[in-house]
């Protein structure tokens, strides 16, 4: 019986968080940090799951699972949400509403429910099938660098993977769009209303330019710059960012929207730094920083700041760096810029001011590989994939990419 790894990458928004919800244009890029996976098909009827990075361990009996029973559009979602069927899995899973582990769940089985063909009925009336699910991230969860889109993009492609939804004839692009759709239902059962960037960049890898609705557009040049993203380790829910400001638009539309569109032209305005040919570099890293600040303080505005961002801000910009949050802020993530002109040796003074702080630094590379798949050879058990550090899964030389 097959056994398959998936792996997914997080990404940074650079510009255009928020504003993308609402049809702006925003762009990103994808993150060298990534989520790995192990699916495996069982023969008892259970779906074991294992998802250490939310303190999730769980064996459910598929037969108890509920499930949606006609659905005509396969192999692609429903356009809506099921919200009946998402009710009764909060119900079935039963744990605390709103935490990370329940939102991880009812996801895992949002999918499951529409995707799982490995549930014959035995002569008993009992259900053969099943399977083992773990996913194991390098990700800061709920930090605002994707986690949950790298994990939305991981169970989408184990699922699709495992019940031969991948294997067919169709072509990449195909298959990197079966993904994609429904990896962006997973993302709704965590998220509520989300614009679908994050799991285009984590299925596409790269860096793009993104509006909803529209074809994605590549960056060109955004690879070769330098970030420095801080973790302030201050929680917060993508889920309630989001909600929040849009209770400050619905109350003040003529105040938000022109901060909105103001966003989007920053995006604009990072796609037209980038396609000036022959330009000074330092001209575009100084104009780029401008735009750093002036994204930030839009965010700050509109209210998704927080005290331990705007520190990372403070000591940056005593360094002469250009910081900003990135995700959905309240918390989570900063990007620093770090201009060609900026020393190892000031670097390290901003990283050490940064960590006496409490936050953590993580230099990372933008723009890599987007989703992959390995089928391998033999099963292997739920605690040999965990006992693997990011190191083996980078090693791997036979992941088939989608992008
Ligand atoms: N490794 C993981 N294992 C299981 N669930 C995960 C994992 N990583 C993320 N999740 C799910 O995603 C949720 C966090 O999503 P959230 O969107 O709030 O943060 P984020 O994706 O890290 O930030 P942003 O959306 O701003 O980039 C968690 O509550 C959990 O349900
Ligand atoms: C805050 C937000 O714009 C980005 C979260 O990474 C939400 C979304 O686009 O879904
Ligand atoms: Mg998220």
């Amino acid at each position: 019986m097959p056994t398959y790894f998936t792996s997914a990458p997080g990404k940074v928004i650079l510009f255009g968080e928020h504003a993308v919800v609402y049809g702006k244009v925003a762009t990103a890029g994808s993150l060298g940090l990534r989520s790995n996976t192990l699916i495996q098909n069982r023969t008892d009827g259970l779906i074991q799951v294992n998802l250490p990075d939310v303190q999730l361990v769980s064996a459910w009996k598929i037969k108890d699972i509920p499930h949606q029973t006609t659905w005509e559009g396969y192999p692609y979602p429903p356009s809506t949400m099921n919200m009946t069927l998402l009710e009764q899995l909060g119900t079935f899973v039963d744990l605390a509403e709103h935490t990370n582990r329940s939102q991880a769940a009812i996801a895992l089985l949002y999918l499951h429910s529409y995707l799982s063909t490995n549930d014959d009925v035995d002569m008993a009336g009992g259900i053969q099938g099943g399977y083992d699910f773990s996913v194991r991230s390098n990700l800061p969860v709920g930090a605002g660098l994707g986690s949950s889109a790298s994990y939305s993009v991981c169970l989408a492609t184990a699922l699709l993977q495992l019940n031969g939804y991948l294997s067919g004839e169709g072509t990449k692009e195909d298959k990197r769009d079966l993904i994609n759709q429904w990896a962006f239902q997973a993302e709704k059962v965590i998220h509520g209303n989300p614009s679908g960037i994050d799991n285009t960049v984590s299925t596409l890898g790269g860096a793009v330019m993104f509006k909803k609705g529209e074809k994605i557009e590549p960056l060109p040049g955004f690879q070769s710059l330098r970030f420095l993203l801080t973790n302030t380790r201050v929680p917060r829910e993508t889920q309630v960012q989001v909600a929040n400001v849009r209770k400050l638009q619905e109350k003040f539309p003529s105040v938000v929207n022109p901060m909105l569109d103001a966003i989007h032209e920053i995006s604009v305005s990072c796609k037209d730094l980038f396609a000036q040919e022959d330009q000074d570099r330092s001209h575009l890293l100084s104009r780029f920083g401008e735009l750093v600040d002036v994204n930030h303080g839009l965010l700050a505005a509109l209210g998704v700041s927080h005290p331990a961002l705007e520190k990372v801000r403070e000591i940056s910009s005593k360094l002469g760096l250009k910081s900003k949050l990135t995700g959905a802020g309240g918390g989570g993530c900063a990007l620093t810029l770090i201009r060609d002109d900026v020393t190892p040796e000031t670097v390290a003074v901003i990283k050490q001011l940064l960590e006496a702080e409490g936050f953590q630094c993580m230099e990372t590379q933008v723009g890599g590989p987007g989703v992959g798949v390995l089928t391998l050879g033999a099963p292997i058990t739920i605690a040999e994939f965990l006992s693997h550090d990011r190191a083996y899964f980078e090693a791997i030389q036979h992941w088939t990419y989608f992008s």
